[in-house]
């Protein structure tokens, strides 16, 4: 304070006269501490309560999928109760509670849903990652939501001793990393927990009668359960604002990793990374490249004002030229350049991308799921000669034309439409690299829903349509355009069998309302899963369809 403005602001005291001096505020008894803090506490409960009431999950999201499940294991009468009395958001269980349940259910996420044993409990779900239904588990609650809590989990209790072995739990981190949820199944059980996935995702999204779902056939599993990713994406923090960075370029320059830098994936349902030295679920080439590309981050995190995701890419050796039928001098290399070119084998094609752009991270599966889509397409027309087999291929989402090179022996002409210019670029190259000649194969970059501009010269009645969407699944335009053009037979892939079986019901639907006798209508010929990601939950899954 200046002397002047010190000499002022005396003179206001004392022109207020001694007896007018402010009193310092008296302190708070313990007690109105306490009422002051619980009123706080009240205030941030109520609008945080608020919130959530308004919040309702995006259909399909994860999200969504595991409210369904909630709703199923509690029964629709119950939460409507709930919702009627107010009672929907009053959790039993405290924050940071510390709880011991029984796993009744596992959800589409891979996540257990428990509940309490006791006889007067309140209907309520507790959802915990990494158990099993039948188990007894010990978890902590860290959030709660409609009729349910989020915890983590503590220990098993009870095993379920006919379904866990965790012998077979093949990765130090498992229960801490959020990539792997089923470690500790065998693999066999995995498949029939993925297979039960497709068959909820049909009865709950689709909106379709029982009647008109096939059978869901038997999971196709990986060739590789370990072992299998052929790309990961560990990541790190950037330096806390408070650390020294020239202390710290010192420090990193003897190899001396600070305590603070970690660098992996991130711990279960925290956004908290924790380091890792390995990934079992990645390939070994990926793994051997690791320590590395980790040394590297230390010796340069110094230089970073933000965290970074690293890219790891399995790829052939790109500066040797690739013999299309010789695999046995095919050398692997990890690379991780975002702009560099990625080399495949597929079955009997090569594939190439940029590294940074889409494509499917198991290639041990590729030729099971792509002859898979092939043989399914063929055997709908069992007899060569028959007329009405289809000769016209549109592949929609075809990102480096995975599907319209796989499939393309089985037809004369074939398109294909991706959203990402370096995919299509490279979807062009992929159909030179395996001898496909250029009138045969057209692709264009642009939303899927285009396609139906450039293929009027396709006989409708003659054209299988591929459709491998993002997670999102197709949206409104492209599902009624693809009902005008109406090819005879639609080949579905998705990484989100939500967003597929409400996709599927949505063509199903719009062609069996259709008034009786005036047109053809879609049927539902298979479904099947295929599992890209052992270990994991996930499941891809495969829906063929035909107008009949
Ligand atoms: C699940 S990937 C499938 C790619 C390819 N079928 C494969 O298996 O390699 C989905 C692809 O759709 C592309 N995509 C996303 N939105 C799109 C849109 N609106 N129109 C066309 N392609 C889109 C993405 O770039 C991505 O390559």
């Amino acid at each position: 304070m200046s002397s002047s403005k010190a000499t002022e602001a005396e003179t206001k005291l004392s022109e207020k006269g001694p007896g007018k001096r402010p009193r310092a505020p008296s302190p708070l008894s313990q007690a109105e501490k306490q009422a002051k803090r619980a009123k706080s506490v009240a205030r941030a409960t109520a609008k945080r309560l608020k919130k959530q009431r308004g919040h309702v999950p995006e259909v399909c999201s994860p999200e969504d999928v595991r409210w369904t499940d909630i709703v199923s294991l509690l029964g629709q009468d119950v939460v409507d109760k709930a919702a009627e009395d107010g009672s929907e958001f009053n959790s039993p269980f405290l924050f940071k509670s510390e709880v011991e349940l029984e796993v009744k259910a596992i959800s589409s996420n891979g996540e257990g849903l428990a509940q309490s044993d006791e006889e007067d409990s309140k209907p309520w779900v507790v959802v915990v990652p990494f158990c099993l239904p039948g188990e007894r588990v010990k978890c902590r609650v860290f959030k709660n939501d409609r009729m349910h809590s989020l915890a983590d989990f503590m220990q098993i209790i009870r095993p379920n001793s006919v379904l866990r072995d965790n012998e077979k739990v093949n990765c130090k981190y498992f229960s801490k990393c959020g990539g792997c949820q089923y470690q500790m199944l065998s693999y066999e059980t995995q498949l029939a927990f993925k297979r039960n996935v497709v068959v909820k995702a049909y009865k709950n999204y689709s909106g379709l009668p029982e009647s008109t779902i096939p059978e869901i056939q038997p999971t196709i599993g990986s060739p590789l359960q370990y072992g299998y990713r052929t790309k990961i994406t560990p990541h790190f923090q950037a330096p806390p604002p408070k650390v020294d960075r020239i202390a710290l370029q010192a420090q990193v320059e003897n190899d001396d990793k600070p305590d603070w830098l970690q660098i992996g994936f991130n711990i279960q349902s925290q956004n908290k990374v924790f380091d890792i030295e390995e990934c079992p679920i990645a390939t070994p080439v990926l793994n051997r490249a690791l320590p590395e590309i980790f040394q590297n981050v230390v010796k340069t995190i110094h230089t970073y004002k933000k965290g970074a995701t690293l890219l790891l890419r399995e790829s052939l050796d790109t500066s040797v030229d690739p013999d299309p039928s010789d695999t046995s001098k095919d050398t692997k290399l990890c690379i991780t350049n975002n702009h560099a070119s990625i080399r495949e084998r597929v079955g009997g094609f090569l594939f190439e991308y940029v590294a940074s752009s889409f494509f499917q991270n198991n290639n041990a599966i590729l030729p099971a799921l792509t002859s898979y889509v092939r043989e399914a397409v063929a055997s709908l027309y069992p007899d060569p000669d028959d007329p009405s087999r289809p000769t016209h291929l549109i592949d929609t989402y075809c990102g480096s034309g995975l599907f319209a090179i796989t499939l393309s022996p089985d037809f004369s002409t074939v398109a294909g439409i991706e959203i990402s210019a370096d995919s299509i670029l490279y979807a062009k190259r992929n159909a030179k690299l395996n001898g496909i000649v250029a009138e045969k194969m057209t692709f264009r970059k642009g939303d899927a829903a285009e396609i139906f501009k450039t293929v009027s010269d396709f006989p409708p009645e003659k054209t299988v349509m591929v459709i491998d969407p993002p997670r999102k699944g197709c949206d409104d335009l492209f599902i009624e355009q693809l009902l005008e053009f109406r090819p005879k037979v639609v080949a579905y892939v998705s990484c989100n069998v939500h967003t597929q079986a409400r996709d599927v019901g949505k063509i199903l639907k719009a062609t069996q309302d259709s008034v009786e006798g005036e047109g053809k209508k879609y049927v539902l010929e298979s479904l099947r899963g295929f599992d890209l990601f052992p270990q994991t939950a996930h499941v891809e899954s495969v829906a063929i369809l035909r107008l009949v």
